[in-house]
């Protein structure tokens, strides 16, 4: 509900939030520029008094004086028929210059306040404002939920790239986007009279003046003990106006001096409301205050980045959105399916649940969670399907499910089968529908099936849950899920190298690039594309077999900008995919496209890198070396079967040991004399990996999930004496598994 809040409102506004932050940012910067030209160094000492006195022989003609909140001070004369106005030195009274705004400022502040069209404009900025409140206070909400509460507010973002940097660049900017949009909607209710008007309060005009002959300015005792640094305005009478009277403002108040006694005859001290008024205007303009003013304008300049990225995470929500056909009513259905779902993918394999039982003649009810009822009464079964999200939290269709559930006096007596969708990578692996398979047993909800659980989306896994769900059925039901993948790409083959064949593991390695011709053309050669699409290593590369339109995964042993696309491939004996790999010759061709893997990367800094996996797990992991080109501490354990059959990527990793890419190559065999396990060198090096644990070091696990989990107790014992454990490393980011 929020999400669609949040969606809705910044889609309808982003034009006009966008031109007001832009121009905002833009004129941030302008107290800095006055600041920078105005010479205001050591001018607490002299009074106004003092400061028009220096005036009086140059500008015989004054007729005002300002300072501005940066401390510029500039002079308003008239010289014969001229009027002028020059940026005075308050220490000497000195010209600096003559002073006029910047025409493109005042364009600018005409842009930021009415979009250029006058009143109507003004009330377009408003509401433009109060969006982009709604929008900050909305996303704020979202960002707490999403990292489990305010408290973990600065806990590390998962997710996709677009989703991190949206996310990323808000929780930076989120405090300064709600000031600003806070006081440009007060500033802009005020305009309107919609609370009233406080900023020009004025003391009434004196009813007796002295009306003797004026004294010389820098005689006037009332203006000898206003500072500068206290002033605002000082407007002269007349000349030869004996009645004439010098109008004053400060920070403090407003008043009349004497021309003659020099005597303050009226005053009027700001109340509350203005000080209150002179507040906001100085947290959103940042005048007198150029460092909160920059700081508002960085926050700002986030707003048409968080556009960008927020109406392509739209795009690809609505892209991925699922139509149920033939949706039975709830009253009417004999089974339910309930979804709890984020992104969308889990209402995928709804539908595919949802549309094999309509084709065995079920009437089949789909829903998400939110919407459980509390009565289904021809239901005789209930699926849960559902994914985590956060850390371990629910996902959107799915956030008020177990309140709803906990608010529930009698539940419908359906037996029900909870699936859970979630990836390893995350410390609480399908945690969400473990707490619901949990709140269900307490409500003494019956049991269809025992919880099971998908990694990553797999057709595979579901397929095979599917047959469970068929013993209950009594029916053979089939499961086959083609998830929506992204347009694929042809590639061909160009070089393969094969290792593992004596020792009954064949790997290859296998490049592809884009066909001949593809990346031809003047603009691809400039840019020197090679055709691929954009990747890196650590990311996937989906593979349809010939024949299948269900596409296995491989991890990518390079980055596009390497100019291949490189992968590491076991064949095993059943395998379809990798029976197909393994008979490709040079000049083949394959369909493929990419999935991102973006939380499987090494992090940035210099920080060490412990790099660790066993047979095609080398895959990303070599591809991280390979791009190590600022030569950050990488420390690589691997596990093969034997030096002479399978040790993947024995030259490349040399070579880059001899150029720094690689600090330490540590391969471990089996199949050998005494052979070993990538575990028992962990185990042997306890005391080098807590040193480099203690230098901050990251570890990035990749391959056979008996190896990770193995690598995973060995770790937990070596660094039990640090008073950590791998779950801790993971909460931290610092321990990323890409397991199979
Ligand atoms: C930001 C983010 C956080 C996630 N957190 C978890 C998690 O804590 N545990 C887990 O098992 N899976 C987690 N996942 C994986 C999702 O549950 C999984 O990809 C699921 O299939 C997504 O389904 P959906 O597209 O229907 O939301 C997370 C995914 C993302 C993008």
């Amino acid at each position: 509900m929020l999400r669609q809040f949040h969606s809705l409102s910044g889609l309808i506004a982003t034009l006009f939030v966008v031109l007001l932050t832009i121009s905002g940012a833009v004129l941030s910067l302008d107290p800095l520029l006055e600041r920078s030209q105005a010479k205001i160094a050591g001018t607490s000492s002299i009074s106004v008094a003092e400061l028009a006195g220096k005036l009086i022989t140059r500008y015989p003609g004054t007729e005002q004086i300002q300072r501005h909140p940066s401390g510029s001070i500039i002079v308003y004369f008239t010289d014969g028929d001229q009027t002028g106005a020059d940026l005075i030195n308050p220490l000497t009274g000195a010209t600096i210059g003559a002073y006029s705004s910047s025409p493109i400022m005042v364009w600018i502040k005409n842009l930021h306040r009415s979009y250029l069209l006058g009143t109507p404009g003004r009330v377009v900025a408003g509401v433009a404002a109060f969006f982009m409140l709604l929008l900050t206070l909305s996303g704020a909400v979202m960002l707490i939920n999403r990292l489990g509460g305010w408290r973990h507010i600065f806990r590390p973002i998962q997710g996709p790239f677009k989703q991190r940097l949206h996310t990323e660049v808000g929780r930076v900017a989120v405090l300064g986007l709600i000031l600003s949009a806070s006081t440009g909607l007060y500033m802009s209710a005020m305009t309107f009279e919609l609370i009233p008007d406080y900023s020009s309060a004025e003391p009434g005009f004196p009813t007796h003046v002295d009306g003797g002959v004026p004294a010389s300015i820098d005689t006037l005792s009332a203006l000898k003990v206003i500072p500068i640094t206290e002033f605002r305005e000082l407007v002269y009478p007349y000349p030869d106006d004996p009645m004439g009277v010098y109008s004053i403002t400060t920070d403090q108040g407003s008043g009349f001096v004497d021309q003659a006694t020099g005597q303050l005859l009226s005053y009027q001290a700001y109340g509350n409301p203005q000080k209150l008024y002179e507040f906001i205007y100085m947290l959103h303009t940042g005048e007198g205050l150029w460092w909160l003013g920059l700081l508002l304008g960085l926050s700002a300049l986030a707003v048409p980045l968080m556009a960008w990225t927020g109406i392509q995470i739209w795009w690809s929500r609505k892209q991925s959105a699922t139509t149920i056909n033939h949706n039975s009513a709830a009253r009417l259905a004999d089974t339910i399916i309930l979804v709890g779902s984020e992104n969308n993918s889990t209402w995928g394999f709804a539908k595919t649940l949802h549309d094999a039982l309509h084709r065995l003649g079920f009437q089949v009810h789909t829903a998400s969670m939110n919407q459980i009822g509390h009565h289904y009464p021809q239901a005789k079964r209930m699926f849960m399907l559902t994914a985590t999200y956060g850390d371990g939290d629910t996902p959107a269709s799915a956030n008020h499910f177990l309140t709803r559930l906990a608010k529930m006096t009698k539940t419908p007596d359906v037996p029900v089968a909870v699936l859970g969708f979630g990836d390893r990578q995350f410390p609480e692996f399908c945690q969400f529908a473990k707490e619901v398979e949990a709140a269900l047993i307490t409500k003494g909800w019956p049991q269809l099936l025992p919880l099971e659980t998908i990694h990553r989306q797999s057709p595979q896994e579901f397929a095979r849950w599917g047959q469970a769900v068929s013993s209950v059925l009594d029916k053979e039901l089939t499961l086959v899920h083609i998830p929506v993948h992204p347009a694929s790409t042809t590639l061909t083959l160009v070089e393969r190298v094969d290792y593992g064949t004596a020792v009954q593991a064949p790997t290859a390695v296998l490049r592809f690039k884009s066909p001949e011709g593809s990346h031809k053309g003047l603009l691809n050669r400039l840019l020197r594309r090679s055709g691929l699409p954009h990747f890196d290593a650590g990311d996937l590369v989906g593979i349809l077999p010939p024949g299948s339109s269900v596409p296995r995964f491989y991890s990518l042993a390079s980055a596009s900008k390497n100019g291949v696309l490189e992968i590491c491939v076991r064949h095993h004996p059943e395998g379809v995919c990798s029976g197909f790999l393994h008979g490709l010759a040079i000049g083949d061709t394959v369909e493929a496209f990419i999935k991102l893997n973006p939380s499987f990367r090494p992090a940035s800094g210099k920080a060490p890198i412990i790099l660790i996996g066993a047979g095609t797990g080398i895959g990303p992991l070599v591809g991280f070396i390979r791009n190590n080109k600022a030569h950050h501490p990488i420390h690589l354990y691997w596990g093969g079967r034997s030096p002479q059959s399978d040790f993947l990527y024995e030259t490349e990793l040399k070579r880059y040991l001899k150029d720094k890419r690689l600090t330490k190559l540590n391969p471990v065999f089996s199949r050998i004399s005494q052979g070993a396990y990538v575990q028992n060198k962990i185990t042997e090096d306890d005391v080098e990996l807590r040193q480099l644990i203690g230098e901050g070091a990251q570890f990035l696990i990749c391959g056979g999930r008996n190896m990770a989990s193995s690598v995973a107790a060995a770790l937990d014992k070596v660094i039990a004496p640090l008073g950590i454990d791998v779950a801790t490393l993971k909460a931290q980011g610092r321990y990323r598994e890409d397991v199979y």
